[in-house]
């Protein structure tokens, strides 16, 4: 039996290189996400990160996401909105040595609203329901990543893989509810300049 992970990942606020910005359309993968893994993932392409992060180091990392609504309609109780959403993520950056790829890739899953319940948490019964949007192929996805999580592992199965990410998002869940995380998310109007420029380049889509 493996040890617990912790629960959270990350000092209490952003420190540097965080937050990174990301920015793409989103693209094909390899078709696995939702088919092998039940886990979907939109990927962007990974030439900016290589360009202008060649430090960064290949692992899971969360952070927050936003979508052009100018292709991606998001429905809320009233109705669809022309603002981009907000919305929790946990991504992967690297070759996936479960599945042994020789391109590096950059790999998003959208978690639902932190003020709705985890489909995550553990305890659930049967199998986890990982979140699932409609698709939204080739709409731009702009992504401040605020914090590193662990390195990418091979595996000995399919469901230990599940399993691992089924907790990276319960880890980025909790690391994003602390107050210097959540601001990225929810505006509560008290944030210092440097949160609120980034946020605003979160949403806006020229
Ligand atoms: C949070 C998260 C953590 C992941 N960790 C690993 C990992 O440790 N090892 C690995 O081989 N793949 C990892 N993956 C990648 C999955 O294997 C990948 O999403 C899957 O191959 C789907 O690829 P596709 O988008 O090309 O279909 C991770 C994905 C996510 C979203
Ligand atoms: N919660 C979600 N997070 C990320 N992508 C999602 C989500 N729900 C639906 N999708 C859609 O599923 C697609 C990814 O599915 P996936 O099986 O990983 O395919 P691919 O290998 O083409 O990336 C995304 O491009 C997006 O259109
Ligand atoms: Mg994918």
């Amino acid at each position: 039996m493996s040890k617990p992970r912790d629960p959270v990942a990350g000092p209490d606020s952003p420190e540097p290189p965080f937050p990174i910005r990301l920015s793409g359309p989103v693209i094909k993968g390899f078709g696995r996400g939702s088919k092998d893994l039940g886990i979907p993932t939109a990927n962007i392409p990974a030439d900016d990160l290589s360009e202008k992060h060649p430090e960064l180091t290949t692992g899971v990392y969360y952070g927050v996401v936003a979508l052009d609504p100018k292709t991606y309609h998001h429905e809320t109780s009233e109705g669809s909105t022309s603002t981009a959403v907000v919305l929790p993520a946990v991504l992967s950056i690297g070759y996936n040595p479960f599945y042994k790829n020789t391109v590096r890739s950059v790999e998003i899953h959208i978690m639902p609203a932190l003020t709705q319940p985890s489909p995550t948490a553990a305890g659930q019964e049967g199998h986890t329901k990982f979140n699932r949007l409609p698709d939204f192929y080739k709409t731009r996805l702009n992504l401040l990543i605020l914090g590193y999580i662990r390195p990418e592992f091979d595996y000995v199965s399919l469901e230990a893989l599940v399993e691992d990410i089924r907790v990276d998002c319960e880890v980025a869940r909790e690391s994003l509810l602390r107050e210097a995380y959540k601001c990225y998310i929810v505006d509560s109007g008290k944030t210092s300049g440097k949160v609120s420029e980034d946020r605003a380049w979160l949403v806006s889509f020229d």
